[in-house]
């Protein structure tokens, strides 16, 4: 039998160029069976119009600190959440808009934060990617595991 996927605490956040679909996103995943909670970043730092940094790095502390499981964000590209929320240590942040990418993103990379880009693909596309998303988990006993393991061993060895 195999083992039955954890329901995630998921945390959303945009700026004002990602909004919509945050709004979008964030409903269908009150609405999955996937996903013990969803957390708005804007709730929590008081403001829906703030810069993509304040949002992603915000919400990857949440992630890092294991007050969150994932973290959902979307700015204009993706780009600038993703490389924001990658500031924080222990964040794994990737843009991914194909399907292919979303599977590996969790499978191979262990990355715990997706990003999209409301200026690059279409709604319904990043409601289905969404979607997979929740669908994976990442294997501890993998062979990616020892490669995500290196990564983690670059970060504890440069803050050391
Ligand atoms: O990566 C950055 C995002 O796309 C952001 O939403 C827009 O940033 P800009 O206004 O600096 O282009």
């Amino acid at each position: 039998m195999s083992k039955p996927i954890s329901r995630l605490r998921i945390v959303v956040g945009a700026d004002d160029a990602g909004y919509e679909y945050k709004e979008s996103l964030k409903a269908d995943l009150a609405k999955s069976d996937r996903v013990e909670s969803v957390v708005d970043v804007a709730d929590l730092v008081g403001a829906s119009d703030r810069p993509y940094p304040d949002v992603a790095i915000a919400a990857a502390e949440l992630v890092a600190s294991g007050r969150a499981d994932r973290a959902l964000l979307v700015c204009g590209t993706g780009l600038g959440v993703a490389i924001a929320a990658n500031k924080v240590p222990g964040v794994r942040a990737v843009t991914a808009h194909d399907s292919f990418s979303v599977e590996r993103s969790v499978l191979s990379n262990n990355a715990q934060v997706l990003t999209f880009g409301q200026r690059v693909i279409g709604l319904e596309l990043a409601r289905r990617l969404a979607q997979e998303w929740l669908t994976y988990e990442f294997d501890d006993a993998s062979a990616s595991a020892g490669k995500v393991g290196r990564i983690t061993a670059y970060e504890t060895r440069s803050a050391a």
